[in-house]
């Protein structure tokens, strides 16, 4: 036993799952009708509503008593303070400050760097404001109209995701697309029709090493020199690194290079230069804007007494289900159909940081850590995996997002979209019994026998768990609170698992075996030291390949 799964916190919690694990929610509503106002929080407008789940009144006080005797506000105040609590990587994990729109200093090894921090943000605003005046031209004179970032992982979903939901705020005049994908399709498909005279590409990538970011800005800066000349690079290439000497190598010069620093993870860098996209694109005002939307939030994450504070209510409902219940998999679901990147940039979020499964000491845990991640916008998603939710055999936990207001004024699409969040949760918490079924058969005429064979089938058990997280409208501060939200709520998750979230070993290893068996692909080292089943592929695929004979 770990000390985690042996303290009286979690032993309570364990006893307590023995109590609770048969009531049905429906009960617990019929009971008491203060649930919502119980169980709901608010923070400058967002507001959670967590009645919906499997809990009580003494759920949450030993929830909450779990988390205090975890250290969760400790851990808390040493991230906000700067402290290196990325110990693999001996890193502060800092992006708060990123966002930090106060005048406090924020300390890492007795260093403010909020200096820095200004600093880029009026270096973006002044390139922002360059491209998007015209002063900034291609190197015949044209103006730019095509940002095209180049990164993957944390250089691309934050940016991709931020961008398709702020879509309303984009003017016509400047266009983004991305690169990440080493697929060449994802290359040429991209660049299928764009003006290299009108293109900018941003190279991001915190490294300046990956493997994928490199190979395609190297070959799109080989489509650009092929239609303009290499001194076109420099009016047509600019970066986003933490490696300043590795920009240089690649040739673009460091005027054009946006820095950031190694206390921000890849994850949690879109607040940083690496949304460059998005401010060029929606402008730096609206960038900022996402900055403030998240300050607010780390000012309610920072400030609020466990009890009443977002981010870590839902990290301890996370642990419930996980931990105590057993489940693996939440599902993260928006109705608004500018949210559709959202759960596949949560993914990356979440299951980088929390896919562990040895504790900050190094030892192999005892206990479930971060779950699966899934989810898809709301109302499609209820016609593609929704009945395994409703009928199903796993058990989810579930984040439904709605947001009140839509930028276009079709009001019947709007009703039609909302009334399905509600009617989704309603069903998924209340079911239907076979009664019901049974007498709603009946009254509509089908015969007994018939009422037989289909009443288990239409039966829906109910007492699934759903968070309801209401926006008032997609805007960029909204955009800023929920990932902010997100972000707190894996940390609070990664603090009680005693793991650390800030490292991502896991990605290293098919990357280094990816190196070794490029050359065996290409012919220039021999088809060897491999596995039986790795060799029969590599063989079959060269055997498939004429290009490397
Ligand atoms: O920004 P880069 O250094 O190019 O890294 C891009 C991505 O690389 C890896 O996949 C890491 O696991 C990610 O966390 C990171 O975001």
């Amino acid at each position: 036993m770990s000390a985690l799964t042996d303290s009286p916190a979690w032993q309570a919690l364990l006893d307590h799952h023995q109590e609770i694990k048969d009531v049905h929610m429906r009960d617990l509503f019929k009971k008491d009708r203060g649930r919502f106002e119980r169980f709901s929080e608010r923070s400058s407008g967002l507001l959670l509503d967590y009645s919906k789940n499997r809990i009580t009144e003494k759920t949450m006080g030993l929830l909450g008593d779990l988390a205090r005797s975890c250290g969760v506000e400790e851990a808390r105040d040493r991230m906000f303070n700067g402290a290196h609590i990325n110990t693999t990587e001996d890193r502060a994990v800092y992006h708060v400050a990123l966002r930090n729109r106060s005048d406090r200093a924020m300390i890492v090894d007795g260093h403010d760097v909020m200096p820095e921090v200004r600093a880029v943000l009026e270096k973006m605003r002044h390139f922002c404001d360059d491209v998007r005046e015209g002063r900034w031209r291609g190197v015949t004179g044209k103006r730019i109209r095509t940002i095209v970032n180049i990164g993957i992982g944390g250089s691309d979903l934050g940016v991709i995701m931020a961008l398709q939901a702020l879509r309303s705020y984009q003017s016509d005049d400047l266009t983004p697309r991305f690169i990440s994908n080493v697929d060449s399709s994802h290359l040429v498909e991209t660049l299928r029709g764009l003006d290299a005279e009108t293109t900018l590409f941003i190279v991001s990538s915190k490294s300046f090493t990956t493997q994928e970011t490199l190979l395609n800005a190297t070959s799109a800066r080989t489509w650009l020199i092929k239609k303009l000349g290499t001194d076109a690079v420099r009016h047509h290439f600019v970066a986003v690194s933490t490696n300043e000497e590795k920009v240089c190598d690649f040739g673009i010069d460091t005027d054009y290079m946006f820095p950031f620093w190694d206390w921000v993870g890849g994850r949690y860098s879109t607040w940083s230069a690496i949304g460059l996209a998005i401010a060029l694109v929606l402008g730096m005002d609206k960038f900022e804007e996402m900055l403030e939307g998240a300050f607010a939030m780390d000012e309610h994450f920072r400030t609020s007494p466990i009890e009443h504070n977002i981010p870590i209510i839902m990290a301890m409902l996370g642990v419930w289900y996980a931990n105590f219940f057993g489940w693996s998999t939440h599902a993260v679901l928006p109705y608004d159909q500018y949210l559709t990147r959202f759960p596949q940039y949560l993914q990356q979020v979440d299951m980088e940081s929390n896919g562990k499964r040895v504790d900050l000491q190094g030892r192999p845990v005892d206990y479930q850590t971060g779950p699966i991640v899934f989810g898809h916008a709301g109302t499609n998603a209820q016609h593609s995996f929704f009945q395994l939710l409703h009928q199903g055999k796993w058990d989810v936990s579930m984040d439904f997002i709605g947001v009140a207001n839509n930028h276009h004024p079709l009001r019947d699409h709007q009703t039609i979209l909302l009334s399905n969040f509600l009617g989704q949760t309603k069903a998924l918490m209340w079911g239907k019994t076979e009664k019901e079924v049974r007498a709603q058969l009946k009254k509509k005429g089908v015969s007994a026998e018939r009422i037989d064979q289909l009443a288990p089938h239409m039966t829906f058990p109910g007492n699934k768990p759903t968070n309801s997280l209401v926006l008032p409208l997609i805007t960029p501060f909204t955009i800023g609170q929920l990932l902010a939200l997100y972000e707190h709520k894996i940390f609070v998750q990664g603090v009680v698992w005693n793991i650390n979230s800030f490292d991502q070993w896991g990605v290293q290893l098919g990357k280094e075996l990816a190196r070794d068996l490029a050359p065996q692909i290409t012919g220039e080292a021999p088809i060897m030291g491999n596995d039986c089943s790795t060799q029969g592929l590599l063989k079959y695929m060269k055997l498939l390949k004429k290009e490397y004979d």
